[in-house]
């Protein structure tokens, strides 16, 4: 089963509801390839979930940034996978570099969170990528698995789950990995998937790149071999975020 092209936009902690309007109408007009070939997921701020979702075009989807990791109750501030299966919100990114290095979220809460949000029937972007430090200290590998491990011993699975591969330090710095290093941490973490999951998840589990994503260079990225799509910061809340989408086409001539 080949693996279609995923186009996220996360638009993290920024908007306004008439910003959010904008966002929307923008996207609602435009033309892109059909869900045949390309699945798009835009990822509001939990306030702007319910607006997002009711004037949003059919053909894309909304996906929460978190939510919590187990039943709900008295977690104050929290909200709970059951809340957004209830308002039909189908997707939730979980383990978001921003939140394991501002949250303090470990491998472990993501890898619990990740699988409580499957049981509930949530789809889920899961989120792995080292730091510049790890990177340089020739680590990059070993954290990718970690992180990917502790998803992979808790969920058995994979079928609604995409991983998003986001070099910490690409994020929001406009240094974006090159083709080949998105491409070579890809390839490395399907060949562990393959060997410590199976080869059917390592075949059909989408992996996308995340980090300075933008017009200019998704076209170059989308076209390796394993890089499935993307999972865009800055460039979702602009007009550009159609280019991107339009990125999928790459698969088709490839
Ligand atoms: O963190 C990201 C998406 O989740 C990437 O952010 P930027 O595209 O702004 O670098």
């Amino acid at each position: 089963m080949a693996r279609k092209f995923f186009v996220g936009g996360n638009w993290k902690c920024n908007g306004t509801a008439e910003e959010v309007k904008k966002i929307v109408n923008t996207l609602n007009e435009a033309q892109v390839p059909s869900q045949d070939v390309v699945e798009v997921v835009v990822s509001p701020p939990y306030v702007f979930l319910p607006l997002t979702k009711s004037i949003l075009r059919p053909d894309f989807h909304v996906a929460a940034q978190n939510c919590w990791v187990k039943k709900g109750g008295a977690y104050t501030g929290e909200v709970s996978a059951e809340m957004l299966v209830n308002l039909d919100i189908p997707w939730v990114i979980l383990g978001h570099s921003e939140r394991r290095a501002l949250l303090n979220e470990s491998n472990e809460f993501v890898g619990d969170k990740v699988a409580y949000a499957l049981a509930q029937g949530l789809k889920v972007i899961a989120c792995v990528g080292e730091t510049l430090e790890q990177r340089e200290a020739g680590s990059t590998m070993d954290v990718v698995a970690a992180q990917t491990k502790a998803i992979a011993d808790r969920v058995s699975n994979w079928s609604n789950v995409v991983i998003a591969y986001e070099p910490v330090w690409a994020i929001g710095t406009g240094k974006v990995a090159s083709p080949a290093q998105a491409q070579e941490v890809h390839d490395e973490l399907r060949k562990w998937l393959a060997k410590n999951v199976s080869a059917d998840v390592a075949a059909t589990t989408r992996i996308i790149y995340g980090g300075s994503v933008n017009g200019g260079n998704c076209k170059e990225l989308g076209g390796q071999a394993d890089v499935d799509g993307f999972l865009v910061g800055g460039a979702s809340l602009k007009p550009e975020f159609i280019d991107i989408i339009k990125a999928a086409e790459v698969k088709k001539s490839a």
